[in-house]
């Protein structure tokens, strides 16, 4: 284990493995990676600071009250911290249906971003506060006739929130209490357990091609790491959202809860993940998640130039727009 310099992370060109500047010296001063500046857009978060999936121990910033994140609430996502059990819960709530706006995946970056900052914390469940919808996956109106630059700082927000649900080195856990399309289901997707709630009326799934768009390539790969590739194929080609028994039986969620339990399962559950040494289980997810993670990494803005084109051309504003149109005739 390298204790690294606290502005390590995911923008760095050498990440996950630390180059010589990265990893602090014996005198423990830390010295940032030289190419980091040039890696951080201006304007962007400072998300990219996770730390290497092995490396929680070299974490905590000297000084840094733990009480920091006990309870803490901004707008869009409620984080409670229970330091005895080292778990904290985010629970979204921006309704009316969690849609990933980039003020939420700042908001989220940034939540997590101080969950992992926290020694105390060890495991994170993700729910929602809001009823019946887990989330309904990236907020559409953001991709809709807006500027290149607005595409792009989307993008890549929407990038840094996967980068850091996947290569989290916390147990992350996803409570899905209500539909979860798309995004939504990409984040369930990238914890390391789904518990879903026993309703056929939740349905969860990749339905990016029934809006005339198409998951980009990371999110087929984390699905396929789930479900495997024919599983995974036939349900992308379909746009298919799979109501909760079906999400079951394809292996998309672990199990089903009634609603009443889910909070308690997702504890149980939980607790199981934590008996585990840590650096056993981090180094483990490292290796199963690894190649997936660097090929967005090695491949981010190749894929930020992607979207924008691809998002730009009028016939994919038009699709956008009629499957907007569609939802809201339905709730008007
Ligand atoms: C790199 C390579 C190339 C890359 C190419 C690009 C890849 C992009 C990948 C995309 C990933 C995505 O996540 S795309 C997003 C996919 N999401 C979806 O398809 C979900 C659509 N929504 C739904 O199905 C439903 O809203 C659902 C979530 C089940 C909740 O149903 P309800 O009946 O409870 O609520 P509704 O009445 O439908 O919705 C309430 C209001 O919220 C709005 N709303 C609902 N979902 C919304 C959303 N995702 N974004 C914005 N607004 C949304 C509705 O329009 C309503 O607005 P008002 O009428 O004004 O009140």
């Amino acid at each position: 284990m390298f204790p690294v310099s606290p502005n390590y992370g995911s923008g760095c060109p050498c990440f996950p493995t630390p180059c010589a500047q990265a990893v602090l010296g014996s005198t423990s001063t830390p010295v940032p990676c030289p190419a980091l500046p040039a890696c951080v857009p201006p304007g962007v978060l400072p998300l990219s600071r996770r730390p290497p999936a092995w490396g929680r121990a070299a974490r905590q910033p000297p000084g840094l009250p733990l009480a920091l994140a006990r309870a803490f609430s901004n707008n869009k996502i409620l984080v409670e911290l229970d330091e005895s059990s080292g778990v904290a819960t985010m629970k979204f709530k921006s309704p009316p249906v969690n849609s990933l706006s980039l003020d939420f995946l700042t908001e989220f970056c940034i939540s997590l971003e101080k969950l992992e900052n926290n020694r105390a914390c060890r495991g994170v469940i993700l729910t929602s506060a809001i009823p019946k919808i887990f989330s309904s996956g990236l907020d559409i109106t953001e991709m809709c006739g807006k500027s290149t630059e607005h595409y792009a700082e989307f993008w890549r927000a929407v990038q840094e929130m996967w980068l850091r649900v996947y290569g989290c080195n916390m147990v992350m856990i996803a409570a899905v209490n209500g539909s979860s399309p798309a995004g939504g289901c990409l984040i369930a997707l990238s914890c390391d357990y789904r518990i879903m709630v026993d309703n056929p009326k939740f349905s969860i799934g990749l339905n990016e091609t029934q809006l005339g768009i198409v998951a980009p390539f990371w999110f087929k790969d984390t699905f396929v790491n789930v479900v495997g590739q024919r599983i995974a194929e036939r349900s992308l080609q379909l746009g298919a959202l799979h109501p909760a028994p079906e999400a079951l039986k394809l292996g998309v969620v672990d199990e089903l809860v009634p609603e009443e339990k889910l909070q308690e399962r997702a504890a149980a559950v939980m607790a199981q993940w934590l008996a585990l040494p840590d650096h056993a289980r981090q180094i483990t997810k490292s290796m199963m998640r690894k190649t997936v993670l660097d090929r967005l990494i090695s491949h981010r803005e190749e894929d930020i130039q992607h979207f924008i084109s691809f998002t730009s051309k009028e016939s994919i504003q038009k699709s956008l727009r009629m499957y907007m149109e569609m939802l809201r005739k339905k709730s008007g």
